[in-house]
């Protein structure tokens, strides 16, 4: 765990250390300075040295408590600034392959709650511990300064006292994992149940969500309780064996006193000194249930760390606008979704994938944008293999318009300008009057400056895909990686599309998802997917002279539009 600690804390830790430690020793002399302070009063001889010497003791303990007490505030917070951006980096280099919504789901608990509960270490919790170690020691070395036959009785319970630590460490470590999967579980089903709404709604299923999160719920209440059924006995045992020192030290004491080898006055003080061996044990028992939980949040935060981030290639210029894939295979989590792909898109031409639902037509796309590496195989943009760019330079070479639009919080000229940043005024509604979003702009309250996004206004889903084509219009990247919208679209919608797909595709190399037979017709070349293969290749005129799969398809979409229109 200091490991794990060091890796977080950073430079700050070892002087940090060094202060708990000096505020453990000095806490540790105050209580033993009590010793000759109560000989000394109790007996009647002078005590003004003595209490001096205490009072200077206190006085540096005090000093020591507050730089102490600074340290680990602001070791705290330099941890919560530096976990924040270490997870950040990290996060944005990690491949967007990774970000799953159970996933982002649990990133998203464990930037919150996970980096509050690692805050809390050097801000509370590591106080508590060295001073469980370093107090009773200084004491004990103290005790053996005064009347060693005590300081041995303390010293003798002290593997009994580390034996019922370890103990419960080790009852309540085997319940830990349980505890956190169970979190981890209903955190994701709360994230399912409020994203779901809509779904679970419209087929009657909220009942069904309920009981998801119901059943993690009661599972997060089951592992607590097993936790604490387990963890109790050992806290009990803790406690137990701790007052037990201070009774074996207090018979001894008492033993001694009765035979007359010890003054009272000294029994006295070595008594409160006894109290104050095993009080900082029964404080760390306490903050030991906290400390797991925050190394459980600490390891989870260091497993985010170590995912492997995508590694950015040294830099390429491209040589042209072409996409090449030879020999791509492919898999999600050990489930092979393409197998041996190859094609080649030349500039400034137009190629269409077809195929069935999950031939792997999205995930091709995917792999020419870096979602994720292809597992063997090579997938080339502008003649140079995609692992070879820098992200931003493989990202200047594409515009990507998928069918789900993420609507970022802003105006509906924010949501365009995100194409590129630096973009005049002119240029951004040149764009968007191409990709026909003025005439959305012209129906919205406030136009151009109209709210958009989550909380704002929402566009349906033809608008959106033309708000998305504006950004891709105003990027003006050589290459246009496309997924045609599949839901149907009012005449109306469906129009305003083709036009701003028309204005996009101009002079452009273009890899199209395609639904609608215009575009397959149009294409320059057709690639026939089917379980992750290659099955048919070439132009429309060429597959269906070769009567396969393609010439089917073709048959089966034109009879089903042909009955559309005639409904
Ligand atoms: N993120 C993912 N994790 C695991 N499996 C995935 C993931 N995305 C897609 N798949 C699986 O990979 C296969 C290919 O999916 P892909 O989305 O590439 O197909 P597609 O041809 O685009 O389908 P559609 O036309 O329905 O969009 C499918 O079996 C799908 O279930």
């Amino acid at each position: 765990m200091i490991r794990q600690l060091r890796a977080v804390l950073g430079s700050r830790l070892p002087r940090h250390l060094a202060w708990l430690v000096l505020y453990g020793v000095l806490q540790g002399v105050t209580f033993a300075m009590l010793v000759p302070v109560l000989r000394a009063l109790l007996s009647g001889e002078p005590a003004g040295g003595w209490l001096a010497a205490f009072a200077a003791v206190v006085a540096a303990t005090a000093l020591a408590y507050y730089v102490q007490s600074m340290y680990g505030y602001r070791t705290g917070l330099d941890a919560m600034r530096g976990l924040y951006h270490r997870l950040g980096d990290h996060v944005a280099a990690l491949p967007i392959g990774w970000f799953s919504s159970d996933r982002v789901g649990r990133l998203s608990q464990l930037a919150g709650k996970g980096v509050m509960d690692v805050m809390r270490i050097p801000a509370h919790m590591l106080q508590v511990v060295v001073n469980a170690a370093v107090v009773p020691l200084t004491v004990l070395a103290c005790m053996f300064v005064f009347d060693w036959r005590l300081a041995l009785a303390a010293l003798a319970t002290a593997p009994v006292i580390w034996l019922a630590f370890r103990w419960t460490g080790s009852l309540t470590q085997r319940n830990d994992k349980a505890m956190d999967d169970a979190a981890a579980e209903a955190t994701d089903r709360v994230v399912e149940f409020a994203r779901q709404q809509a779904v679970l709604r419209a087929f009657g299923r909220v009942g069904e969500g309920h009981r998801l999160l119901d059943d993690a719920l009661i599972e997060q209440r089951r592992a607590l309780r097993s936790m604490l059924r387990t963890a109790l006995p050992g806290l009990g045992a803790v406690a137990l064996t701790v007052q037990l020192a201070f009774t074996v030290v207090l018979i001894a004491g008492c033993s001694l006193a009765l035979g007359g080898t010890l003054a009272a006055p000294e029994l006295i003080g070595l008594l409160v000194l006894a109290v104050r061996f095993t009080e900082p044990l029964l404080t760390a028992a306490d903050v030991a249930a906290n400390l797991r939980l925050a190394r459980g949040s600490l390891s989870r935060i260091n497993q985010v760390m170590a995912e492997p981030a995508l590694p950015s290639g040294a830099g390429a210029t491209p040589l042209d606008a072409s996409i090449e894939l030879s020999g791509v295979c492919f898999s999600y989590d050990g489930h092979p979704v393409l197998d041996q792909v190859g094609f080649t898109v030349a500039p400034r031409t137009m190629t269409a994938l077809v195929g069935p639902s999950g031939s792997g037509k999205t995930t091709i796309t995917r792999l020419i944008a870096r979602f994720w590496d292809a597992g063997s195989g090579s997938v080339r943009v502008g003649g140079h293999d995609v692992r070879d760019y820098r992200p931003e330079e493989l990202m200047a070479q594409l515009s990507i318009v998928f069918q789900d639009v993420y609507l970022f919080e802003g105006t509906l000229e924010d949501n365009i300008r995100l194409g590129r940043p630096a973009a005049t005024d002119e240029e951004v509604r040149q764009a968007a009057r191409l990709a026909r979003v003025d005439e959305i702009a012209t129906r919205l309250p406030d136009g151009w400056q109209t709210r958009v996004g989550e909380a704002g206004a929402t566009l349906s889903g033809g608008e959106r895909q033309r708000v998305s084509i504006a950004r891709a219009l105003l990027k003006d990247a050589p290459i246009i990686l496309l997924d045609e919208a599949t839901a149907a679209l009012d005449p109306e919608n469906e129009t305003a599309l083709v036009q701003a797909l028309t204005a996009l595709t101009k002079d452009r190399t273009l890899l199209v998802i395609a639904h609608r037979l215009q575009t397959v017709a149009e294409a320059d070349q057709i690639v026939v997917l089917d379980r992750g293969r290659v099955a048919e290749l070439g132009t429309h005129e060429q597959l269906l002279a070769e009567d396969g799969r393609y010439a089917a398809f073709w048959t089966e979409r034109a009879r089903a539009q042909g009955w559309r229109l005639a409904g």
